[in-house]
């Protein structure tokens, strides 16, 4: 029986098991099983996935994210700020800004600190958001340059959708009133609808202003959680494509499990700042 030291964080309660590569050992082909064990909320720990912060050649340190069904996804707004957290919390940097590698790119976090040093709030540059349907990636509008309002239809329901990646796919859609947004019903469908080959991230967005929008988020590789760092990106990126927002403006975006600014900026870039949180510590029995 092996034994690993974990760390239970969330950011907005989207939460996952943190493993600390530097400590411990994890066979790669045993990776994508391993997620899916200590997410099982009866017979593991209980999460959205799992989340290895490992050393990396050219960061001080590097993210790998596996969702609760096992699969590894490139980038992971709450994780990275959970990452930026538990990095500098526990010394494997000693600058209050810094980059993590992830397998979509290099990004870089600053976080801010309360009076006993412990993060408060974590500010990331998920860089620029990819728009040409190729690299969402979304068939069916290889005619186009971005797919922005486009009308789908899934299992016979009509829905305009805009496709933006961050570093992940996701396939946003506007609703006049978040809690009637079929996020139940056409989540799981749309997440695997052929369209998406590498399937999608399903969000709904009911717009408020300008500056502020609900939103809510069937996840590809974990179905519904309370929040979506990557999804809140590309909601805002949606809504400013959409001419519902504007660019270099703080959007707050409500996501279930509570707030994120995101802000669009003239050079392209998109900053998400919001909490990360440490639930607890512990040792996983692994009895496979
Ligand atoms: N919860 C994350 C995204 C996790 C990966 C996603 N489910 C995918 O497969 O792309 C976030 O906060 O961005």
């Amino acid at each position: 029986m092996n034994t690993l030291k974990f760390t239970k964080m969330h950011g907005l309660g989207n939460n996952y098991i943190y493993v600390n590569m530097f400590k411990e050992t994890i066979a790669e082909a045993d990776m994508p099983q391993l997620a899916v064990d200590v997410s099982n909320p009866y017979t593991g720990i209980g999460s959205d996935g799992m989340i290895l912060i490992c050393p990396s050649d050219v960061a001080p340190v590097k993210m790998r994210i596996f969702n609760n069904d096992g699969s590894e996804a490139k980038n992971c707004g709450n994780g990275l700020r959970c990452v930026a957290k538990y990095a500098y919390e526990h010394a494997l940097v000693s600058e209050t800004q810094f980059q993590i590698e992830t397998l979509g790119g290099l990004v870089t976090a600053k976080v801010t600190t309360d009076h006993n040093d412990k993060v408060s709030l974590v500010t990331v540059n998920m860089g620029n958001p990819i728009l040409q349907p190729q690299k969402v990636p979304v068939n069916g509008f290889n005619n186009l340059d971005q797919v922005i309002n486009e009308s789908v239809t899934f299992n016979g329901t009509s829905l305009n959708m805009t496709a933006v990646s961050m570093g992940n796919p996701h396939a946003v859609f506007f609703v006049d009133n978040i809690t009637e947004a079929p996020l139940h019903s056409l989540g799981p469908i749309i997440e695997k609808d052929p369209m998406f080959p590498d399937w999608v991230n399903a969000e709904f967005v009911e717009v408020v202003s300008k500056s502020e929008m609900h939103f809510r988020v069937w996840e590809r590789g974990s179905g519904i959680t309370q929040a979506c760092g990557t999804g809140a990106c590309a909601a805002a990126v949606a809504a400013i494509l959409n001419e519902m927002a504007e660019r270099n403006t703080d959007i707050t975006v409500h996501l279930a499990g509570g707030d994120l600014i995101i802000n669009w900026k003239d050079n392209g870039e998109v900053w998400m700042t919001g909490p990360a949180e440490i639930i607890c510590t512990g040792e996983y029995h692994n009895n496979k």
